[in-house]
C-alpha cells in the first residue's frame, strides 16, 4: 500500500516554547496509527499539523503528495477535535446539514450518509434534538459522526472515545477497523490502553519528541513488557 502521510522533520514552537521536535514518520494507506503520550506531550499539536489546521514551524507534512496545509487535501480529511465544534443552538440534523453543505453532499446521498453515521454513534433518535440539550458523550458521538460524514480518505481522531461508554466504544472501533480494511487511513490519539493495542502501529510522544515507533507487539518486545500500559509508563516516565 502507498504511503499517504509523510511527516518530515516537523518541529513546532509557540514563541520560545518548542512543543514538537524533529518528528519524522510515515503513515500508510489503510493503517490505524495511534499517537500515545502523556498529557501535554504534543499529540494534539501534531495531529493539527497533519490535518492542516496548524502549520509546522519547520519541516513539512505531505499528504497524497500535497504539502499541508492544502485546501484540496483537507477535503479528503475528517478531523475530530478534542473540543466539539458544534452549533449548540441548532439540532443535530441542522449541524449535519451544515457540514454536508461544506463537503458538497446533497440529496439522497446526503440522507444516506446522515442515517449511516448517526446509526453508528447510536444517535438516530436524537437527530432532531438541539445539541445544547445533548450530554457531553452525545456531543462527542455527534462530532465523530460529522468527521465521518463525507467518507474521508483519512480520519484523524483526537481522543475520540473520551466520555463514550464501553459498548459504544467497541462498536466505534469495529467501524474504524472496517473503514481501515476498506482503504481508509485512521490516525488516532488516545489515553486508553486497550485502544492502543488495537492500533496497527503506535508512535509514543514525550515532551515533543517521538521516542518510540512500532507495532504494539514490537514496542512490548523491546522493553519486555506484558502490555501497552507498561510500555506507556516506561516511555512516559523514564528519561532516557
Ligand atoms: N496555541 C498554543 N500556544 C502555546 N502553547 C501551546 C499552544 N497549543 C499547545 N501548546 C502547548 O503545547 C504543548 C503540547 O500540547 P498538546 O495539546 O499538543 O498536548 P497533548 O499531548 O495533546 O496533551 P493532552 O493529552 O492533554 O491532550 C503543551 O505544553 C501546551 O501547553
Amino acid at each position: 500500500m502507498g504511503t499517504k502521510v509523510v511527516i518530515n522533520d516537523v518541529s513546532k514552537s509557540f514563541g520560545t516554547k518548542t512543543v514538537l521536535r524533529n518528528i519524522s514518520l510515515q503513515i500508510s494507506q489503510s493503517e490505524i496509527f495511534g499517537l500515545l503520550g502523556p498529557s501535554g506531550a504534543g499529540k494534539t499539536t501534531l495531529v493539527k499539523c497533519i490535518a492542516g489546521i496548524d502549520e509546522a514551524s519547520t519541516g513539512s507534512v505531505t499528504i497524497f503528495g500535497g504539502k499541508m496545509p492544502s485546501l484540496a487535501v483537507m477535503k479528503e480529511i475528517g478531523y475530530m477535535t478534542q473540543s466539539d465544534a458544534l452549533y449548540e443552538e441548532l439540532t443535530a440534523l441542522e449541524n449535519l446539514n451544515f457540514f454536508a453543505a461544506i463537503y458538497g453532499l446533497k440529496g439522497t446521498k446526503k440522507k444516506e450518509r446522515i442515517t449511516s453515521v448517526m446509526r453508528l454513534v447510536n444517535l438516530e433518535k436524537e437527530l432532531k434534538q438541539k445539541v445544547g440539550e445533548y450530554s457531553g458523550g452525545m456531543k462527542r458521538r455527534l462530532s465523530l459522526a460529522i468527521s465521518l460524514l463525507h467518507e474521508p480518505k483519512i480520519i484523524i481522531l483526537d481522543e475520540p472515545t473520551v466520555g463514550i461508554d464501553p459498548v459504544l466504544r467497541q462498536s466505534i472501533w469495529m467501524e474504524l477497523e472496517r473503514l481501515s480494511k476498506a482503504g481508509t487511513t485512521v490516525i488516532v490519539t488516545t489515553h486508553v490502553m486497550d485502544e492502543a493495542e488495537k492500533c496497527h502501529r503506535l508512535g509514543m510522544i514525550r515532551d515533543g519528541d517521538l521516542i518510540a515507533l512500532g507495532t504494539p507487539k514490537e514496542l512490548k518486545k523491546n522493553i519486555h513488557a506484558e502490555n501497552i500500559e507498561e510500555v506507556f509508563i516506561h516511555y512516559g516516565g523514564v528519561k532516557k
